[in-house]
C-alpha cells in the first residue's frame, strides 16, 4: 500500500505530493454508508484520472459518537492536531443534541481551525428532480461566514445565575427595558466584527474576480439587527470600495449617484459598470431574498453572508436544486490553506445503518476537494458520472420518489453506478 506523504502549504502555496494524505471523520448517523460510498467513488476517480501516478491515502480521525466511544471525547485534541498539520480534510455529518447536551461539533470544527469561510455551491444536475420550474436558472456560491454571529455560542440558560445577572446588568447599566419577560429569558449574543465580515467578503469578492461572476450580493437582516447585520452591510461596500475599485461598481456607489444626479443617471452608471465586467456588488434584505432567489434566481450569482443566514439560505437553495441529497460544501480558510469538505445535510438519523440516503453531497464536496488539490480531471470525471448516472435515472430513494420510471438503488449501488459510469 502506498504510504503517502502530507500536504504542505508555504508562502500561501499548496504543495499537493501525487499520494496525498487526506484524513477524513466518518460521521455519524448515515455518515458510515455515505462515507463508505463516497471514499470509493473519490479514490475510483482519482485512480482512472491518473492511472495510478496520483492517489488518496486516507487517514481516519475520530469525532462525533465513534470517537466519544473510543476515547471519552467528542471531538479529540489528536484530530484537531492532524487536521492542522495534514492542511485538508473531509467529513461525514456529525449529530448535535436539540436544546442541551454537548455543543456543534461540526460549528466547533470551523471555529478551531478558523474555517471562516463555509462555500456551499448550488447548481442543478440534469434530471435532477426539483419542485421549481426552471431549476438550471440556480446557479449560486453561497459564502457563508463560519466562526461568529449566533453560532459563537455565546448564551445563557432560562433560570440560570448567569442569566439572571446578565439581565440584570442589561437593564441595571445599559438602560434595557424592552426583555419583555425577564423572569424566564434566557439570552444569546450574536457578536458580528469587521474583521470577520471583511475576510468573508473579501473570499467572495476574490473568488468572483478569478471565476468571472457577474455579482456579489450581501445579505443581511440590517434593517432589525443594525449594529451587527447592518453593519456587516456596511463594512461589506466599504471594503469592495476601499480594495477593489475600478473592479466592483456598488449600490453605495449608485445610491449616492441617485442622490447626486438622479436615478437615469444612477442606471446608466450600473450599466456602464457591468459592460465594463465589472462586478456588481448589491443588498439585499434576508427575508425579500429567500423570495427572489425563487422568483428570480437567475439576478443571483455569488452570495455573502453571516452565519445563520448562510444556513437557513443553503438548505433553501439545495430545495430548489433537488434537494439536500445533493448539496456539496467546503469550509476554507484562504489565509492558511486550511480545509474541510463536508456536506449541507445532517445525519438524517432515521436511515442510519439502512445503506439508503444519498451519497451525492458528500461525493460533491469531494469534488471540491479535488478542484482544490488541483487534481480537476478527477473531479470532472465525477461531475459528468453524475450527470449520466442521475440522467439514466438510476437515483437513491430520495430522487426516486420525485422521478417517474425511476430506479431506485441504495446508497452504495449507487457508488457502483457511478463507479461505472466514469468515461
Ligand atoms: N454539518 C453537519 O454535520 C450537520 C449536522 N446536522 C445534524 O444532523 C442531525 C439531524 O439533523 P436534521 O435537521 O434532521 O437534518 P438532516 O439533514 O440530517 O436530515 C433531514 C432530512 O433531510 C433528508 N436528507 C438528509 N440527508 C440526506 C441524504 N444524504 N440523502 C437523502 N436525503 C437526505 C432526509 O429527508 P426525508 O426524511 O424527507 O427522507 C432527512 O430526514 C442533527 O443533530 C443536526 O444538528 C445538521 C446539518 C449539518
Ligand atoms: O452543526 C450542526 O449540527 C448543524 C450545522 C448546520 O446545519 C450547517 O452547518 O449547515
Ligand atoms: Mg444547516
Amino acid at each position: 500500500m502506498t504510504q503517502g506523504e502530507k500536504i504542505t502549504v508555504e508562502n500561501g502555496q499548496m504543495n499537493v505530493p501525487n499520494h496525498a494524505i487526506i484524513p477524513f471523520i466518518e460521521g455519524d448517523g448515515t455518515g458510515p454508508d455515505i462515507w463508505a460510498a463516497a471514499s470509493r467513488v473519490l479514490q475510483a476517480a482519482v485512480d482512472k484520472a491518473y492511472n495510478g501516478e496520483k492517489s488518496i491515502v486516507w487517514k481516519e480521525v475520530l469525532a462525533g459518537q465513534k470517537a466519544y466511544d473510543k476515547t471519552g471525547e467528542w471531538l479529540p485534541a489528536e484530530t484537531l492536531d492532524t487536521i492542522r498539520d495534514y492542511k485538508v480534510a473531509i467529513k461525514g455529518p456529525l449529530t448535535t443534541p436539540i436544546g442541551g447536551g454537548i455543543r456543534s461539533l461540526n460549528v466547533a470544527l470551523r471555529q478551531e481551525l478558523d474555517l471562516f469561510t463555509c462555500l456551499r455551491p448550488v447548481r442543478h444536475f440534469t434530471g435532477v428532480p426539483s419542485p421549481v420550474k426552471r431549476p438550471e436558472d440556480v446557479d449560486m456560491q453561497i459564502f457563508r461566514e463560519n466562526t461568529e454571529d449566533i453560532y459563537a455560542g455565546v448564551e445563557w440558560q432560562e433560570g440560570s445565575d448567569e442569566v439572571k445577572k446578565v439581565i440584570k446588568f442589561l437593564q441595571d447599566e445599559m438602560g434595557v427595558k424592552n426583555i419583555r419577560f425577564p423572569e424566564t429569558s434566557g439570552i444569546g449574543v450574536k457578536p458580528v466584527s469587521k474583521e470577520g465580515t471583511e475576510r468573508l467578503v473579501r473570499s467572495a469578492i476574490d473568488y468572483a474576480i478569478e471565476e468571472g461572476k457577474k455579482s456579489v450580493t450581501l445579505v443581511h437582516k440590517g434593517n432589525i439587527m443594525k449594529f451587527t447585520e447592518g453593519a456587516f452591510k456596511a463594512w461589506g461596500y466599504d471594503l469592495a470600495e476601499r480594495e477593489y475599485g475600478d473592479k466592483v461598481f456598488t449600490w453605495k456607489e449608485y445610491d449616492q449617484i441617485v442622490e447626486e444626479k438622479g436615478r437615469e443617471a444612477a442606471d446608466k452608471a450600473q450599466s456602464e459598470a457591468e459592460d465594463a465586467g465589472r462586478i456588481i456588488v448589491k443588498d439585499a434584505i434576508a427575508d425579500i431574498f429567500l423570495q427572489q432567489i425563487l422568483t428570480r434566481p437567475k439576478e443571483f450569482d455569488v452570495v455573502a453572508t453571516m452565519n445563520l443566514n448562510g444556513d437557513y439560505v443553503s438548505d433553501a437553495l439545495a430545495a430548489q436544486v433537488g434537494g439536500i441529497g445533493i448539496a456539496p460544501g467546503a469550509n476554507i480558510n484562504q489565509e492558511t490553506g486550511h480545509a474541510i469538505f463536508e456536506a449541507t445535510h445532517g445525519t438524517a438519523p432515521k436511515y442510519a445503518g439502512m445503506d439508503k440516503v444519498n451519497p451525492s453531497s458528500v461525493i460533491l464536496s469531494g469534488t471540491l476537494m479535488l478542484d482544490h488539490l488541483g487534481w480537476r480531471e478527477a473531479s470532472e470525471l465525477i461531475s459528468k458520472s453524475m450527470d449520466k448516472t442521475i440522467g439514466s435515472k438510476v437515483v437513491t430513494y430520495d430522487f426516486a420518489r420525485l422521478m417517474d420510471g425511476a430506479r431506485e438503488v441504495k446508497c452504495s449501488e449507487f457508488a457502483d453506478e457511478l463507479i461505472k459510469n466514469m468515461g
